[in-house]
């Protein structure tokens, strides 16, 4: 994996600020990702616009986080690239087909996988049975993908007969995350996996997102918890109203001054560890 993007520019290496300015670079950067989304204008209501001129590619291989400012359409961004809301302009691309607003079933089939923030697990359900319903449409495969899943979270083997509803939410958040590993998906999307954990279980979801990453599986990841997403990231993206503000290594993001200044001092009181 290189470890940050070449620009193709004759002058010195790239800044953040210098990738951001340029959407025609960026798409260049993009060129052979496996997900990529360009030009993106997608919002709720009529009218209102909350992605405005999205960019975003994925490479194979990659974690790449997604941080920034509440509110700026970091879920919003996932849950279009998912096909959960409609695109009013630009394009979805995984390995170069188009998957503009494809729904769901498509894309799960397609390999892609998807968490939600919330309500990602069927509290009535074992565990055992969460996972079933995680590859119902492939049944004969379960025993198969069981044992990768159990593999990367021992818990959910140890505790299968156990109802979802019975977890901690750090629990639950590992059910809800091998649920959707059942499908065998190249790339999984993450909405904000660490949200509402304890310090604990938040370490412990960075810990297991990069097992999952290890294991083949190319990961976006939304969050809150900037810092510490950014630390395992390959690259990370600053969204700020809905565009990109900054896209970068993560490890640069995290040491720039102006990204600090702007938006991770002001993600510090959101739960991360310093
Ligand atoms: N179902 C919805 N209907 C209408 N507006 C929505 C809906 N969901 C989100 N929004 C609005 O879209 C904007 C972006 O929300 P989004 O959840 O994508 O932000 P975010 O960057 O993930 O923020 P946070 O970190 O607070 O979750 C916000 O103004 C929010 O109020």
């Amino acid at each position: 994996m290189t470890d940050s993007p070449t620009s193709g520019r004759p002058t010195s290496e790239p800044t953040p600020a210098e990738l951001a300015a340029t959407p025609a670079e960026h798409a260049k950067l993009a060129e052979g990702a496996l997900v990529r989304a360009d030009g993106l204008v997608a919002g709720y209501i009529p009218g209102v616009d909350i992605l405005r001129d999205c960019n975003f590619f994925l490479r194979d291989g990659e974690i790449v986080g997604i941080i920034g400012p509440n509110g700026a359409g970091k879920s919003t961004l996932l849950k279009t690239l998912f096909g959960l809301i409609p695109v009013r302009e630009g394009s979805v691309r995984l390995r170069g087909d188009d998957i503009t607003s494809a729904p769901a079933h498509i894309l799960v089939q397609k390999g892609v996988g998807y968490v939600p923030q919330t309500q990602n697990v069927f509290p009535s359900l074992t565990i055992e049975e969460n996972l079933e319903m995680g590859i119902y449409l492939r049944p004969k495969k379960f025993a198969e993908r069981y044992a990768f899943v159990s593999d990367l979270f021992p818990l959910l083997s140890e505790r299968r007969k156990v109802k979802a509803g019975a977890l901690s939410g750090g629990e639950r958040q590992m059910v809800a995350m091998g649920r959707a590993l059942m499908m065998d998906p190249k790339v999984l999307l993450l909405d904000e996996p660490s949200a509402g954990l304890s310090p604990m279980f938040q370490d412990e979801v960075f810990i297991r997102c990069k097992a999952i990453n290890a294991a083949g599986v190319s990961v976006i990841m939304v969050e809150q918890n900037a810092r510490r997403c950014l630390q395992i990231c390959d690259r990370g993206y600053v969204l700020d109203q809905g565009r990109n503000a900054y896209t970068d290594t993560g490890r640069r993001l995290m040491n720039d001054p102006k990204v600090i200044e702007l938006y991770l001092g002001t993600l510090a009181g959101s739960g991360e560890k310093k």
